[in-house]
């Protein structure tokens, strides 16, 4: 089924694969071949990564400023501005990084142009004065950074409040500037910690709320039945509102949402897809649909099946030691001990936890309101433990908390009723032991240290919504007469293909981990039941299952769950070369989903031309709450083609 690659329509980027948009709008002509994306894992980015500021974008610019040039679709226009705000540097920035794709860096150039204005980030690119430089004279940075007043104008799609920076002598503002923990409208005193080199935005850390904003004053109904906050939560509470339910708010990189009202969160989310459509699909506005309000999720707190605490060791421990913000009771410049120099364990502060916001620093965490409770008393104990033994590490390490069931008796049979399970949970460390999860009524085990989705409480809604979008809105219920298909890409331990497969004939799924796929072959089989369709798993890249498949595109639905860069441009090309009549794309990361089903969707434009009929259109886009409390979004979008 799969199609010849020299037939592949290439993604529009300089270097490599996926569009984003950003490229796309510079440069829907020439663009070198392609490389393969090699998957290493769900958060590196491959050296095919696309890129921000290709220099032919900033140029293209110039040329849409002085109206020459192809006329420009809004979406193309606006990202050749993001990237000027960005002040294009080639593919890597002043680290020498690529920026992670949908990462702070990529979002963030949207925002500079979005409060700055175009015309004026334009103007500044285009002056010759050092903008970083004077900006680290007049305001300072690191420690040596002033502590400024600063109003929050907006929020950016990771959480963090912004406010507008204006050098001495300038009338209009010359940076945007983001204050973690700050909302909109507030009053707040910012410690200005650092200045992008490659853009127009620096960095601050929230020293005071002066003016605060309503949002945070919690009703009285929310606050009913709450236990008496610790010293410790009141103070926090009485800093950033009464919702916060962790005494680590304020440090800790984690759930910036917190003092809001869950629909107010909801909300917030429901708006951060609504900018990745209009900043990275480069569709134009028309074509994206209004975003669908936030599946709500039943838990937001005490949700998390999984979490990965680490620990630095001593510098003297091993080559991997922790570093000198971790010194116990040292002010800032205080040396820590140099390797060769006798540790004092009683000066180390061992610090189990997450890292601080905006430091390379890790917190001590004692407990996290958003685990499970099996998961905080495994916790207590496993730091204990860590603590105890320090001297025993070489080097710093990550703990695994995996909340499950309790293992399954070899032999067990399933309980054909569904019943939810009453068996108290267990927590599980090793990476290669067994984790246990019933979804509804459906139960699947997997290796620990492989991927689960983290909210349990969550699932069954959001199965339910796709079982609900594999049809067309307002179609009858599935036909028994009319075959219908899913492939399940990315498909880890078969969570949809297996939850889903009351709705299908057959499905396929795709893993590139070859032991999450073991696990996902025997799901199936344990949950196998009348009725169901008939499932198939293989190992190896997204895109290989087009190798294999022989289903009617008009038939099937092509379900896709991509770690957080987005699907492989290879795989995207065969999926356009398939032509399946529904696609459902499920994403942690809604900036790459975005940027994947705009090249979609205008790749599909171009192949059904002369056709007469149309090719994909985005039916829904909405985000599911599978990270109540944080600012992340899970996107579900749902597309489909005239058959
Ligand atoms: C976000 S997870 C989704 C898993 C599954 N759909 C679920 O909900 O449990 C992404 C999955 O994609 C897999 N993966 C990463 N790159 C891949 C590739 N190139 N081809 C196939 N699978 C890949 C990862 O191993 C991971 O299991």
């Amino acid at each position: 089924m799969s199609v010849p690659t020299s037939t592949i329509p290439k993604r529009a980027h300089s270097t490599s694969p996926p569009p984003p948009a950003v490229a796309a709008a510079a440069s829907t002509t020439s663009q070198p071949a392609v490389k393969r994306a090699k998957i290493e894992g769900d958060d590196t980015p491959s050296a095919a990564q696309p890129e921000l500021a290709a220099p032919a974008v900033i140029e293209a610019l110039a040329a849409v400023a002085n109206g020459e040039g192809a006329v420009k679709s809004q979406g193309e226009q606006k990202k050749e501005q993001a990237n000027k705000g960005r002040k294009g540097k080639g593919k890597k920035n002043a680290k020498g990084k690529a920026p992670k794709p949908g990462g702070v860096e990529e979002a963030g150039a949207f925002d500079v142009v979005e409060f700055l204005g175009a015309e004026r980030v334009k103007a500044l690119e285009e002056s010759e004065r050092n903008w970083k430089k004077e900006s680290e004279t007049e305001w300072g940075f690191g420690a040596n950074g002033k502590d400024i007043e600063v109003r929050i104008v907006g929020m950016n799609s990771h959480g963090d409040g912004l406010g507008l920076l204006t050098l001495s002598g300038e009338t209009q503002p010359t940076r945007l500037i983001s204050v973690p923990f700050a909302l909109p409208t507030e009053l707040v005193t910012v410690h200005v910690a650092r200045h992008e080199p490659d853009f127009l935005m620096s960095h601050g850390d929230l020293v005071a709320i002066i003016e605060p904003s309503e949002r945070r004053k919690a009703t009285a109904e929310e606050l009913a039945g709450r236990a008496e906050p610790s010293e410790e939560l009141k103070a926090v509470q009485q800093k950033f509102g009464d919702r916060v339910q962790c005494k680590y708010f304020g440090l800790c990189s984690g759930c910036q949402y917190q003092p809001l009202s869950y629909d107010d969160q909801l909300t917030l989310k429901q708006n951060v897809v609504r900018k990745a459509f209009a900043n990275f699909s480069l569709l134009d506005p028309s074509l994206v649909p209004a975003i669908g309000p936030t599946l709500p999720s039943p838990l937001q707190y005490g949700y998390r099946t999984k979490l990965t605490p680490h620990f630095q060791v001593p510098p003297a421990h091993g080559k991997s030691g922790g570093k000198k913000s971790q010194w116990k009771g040292k002010g800032k410049g205080v040396e820590a001990p140099q390797p060769t120099e006798p540790v004092e364990e009683k000066e180390w502060e061992v610090t189990i936890g997450f890292e601080q916001k905006g430091r390379k620093r890790i917190l001590d965490i004692e407990e996290c309101v958003i685990a499970t409770k099996v998961i905080n008393d495994a916790m207590t104990i496993e730091r204990e433990k860590v603590k105890a033994n320090i001297g025993n590490y070489k080097r710093g390490a990550t703990l695994l908390l995996r909340d499950s069931l309790p293992p399954r008796p070899e032999g067990t049979v399933k309980d054909p009723s569904g019943a939810p399970s009453t068996e108290a949970h267990v927590c599980i460390q090793d990476h290669h032991a067994t984790v246990r999860e019933q979804v509804g009524n459906v139960e699947f085990e997997q290796i620990a240290g492989s991927f689960f989705q983290n909210n349990n409480s969550i699932l069954p809604s959001l199965l339910s919504y796709i079982a609900d979008a594999v049809r067309p809105v307002g179609a009858p219920p599935r036909d028994p007469n009319v075959k219908s298909y899913l492939v399940d890409a990315y498909c880890g331990s078969g969570l949809f293909a297996i939850s889903l497969a009351d709705q299908f004939d057959r499905i396929e799924g795709v893993e590139i981990d070859k032991q999450s796929v073991q696990w996902a072959k025997k799901n199936a089989e344990f949950n196998k039941a009348k009725g169901r369709g008939e499932i198939g798993f293989r190992a190896g890249n997204a895109e290989a299952i087009f190798d294999t498949i022989e289903f009617p595109p008009d038939q099937t639905t092509i379900l896709i769950d991509p770690p957080r860069k987005g699907c492989d441009d290879l795989f995207l090309s065969q999926l356009l070369a398939f032509n399946p009549a529904t696609i459902i794309y499920v994403s942690c990361n809604v900036h790459t989903q975005a940027r994947d089903i705009g090249w979609v969707i205008r790749e599909s434009e171009k192949k059904a031309a002369g056709t007469g009929k149309k090719g994909f259109w985005i039916e829904s886009v909405r985000a599911a709450d599978l990270f109540a409390n944080t600012h992340h979004a899970e996107g579900v979008a749902v597309l489909r083609r005239e058959l």
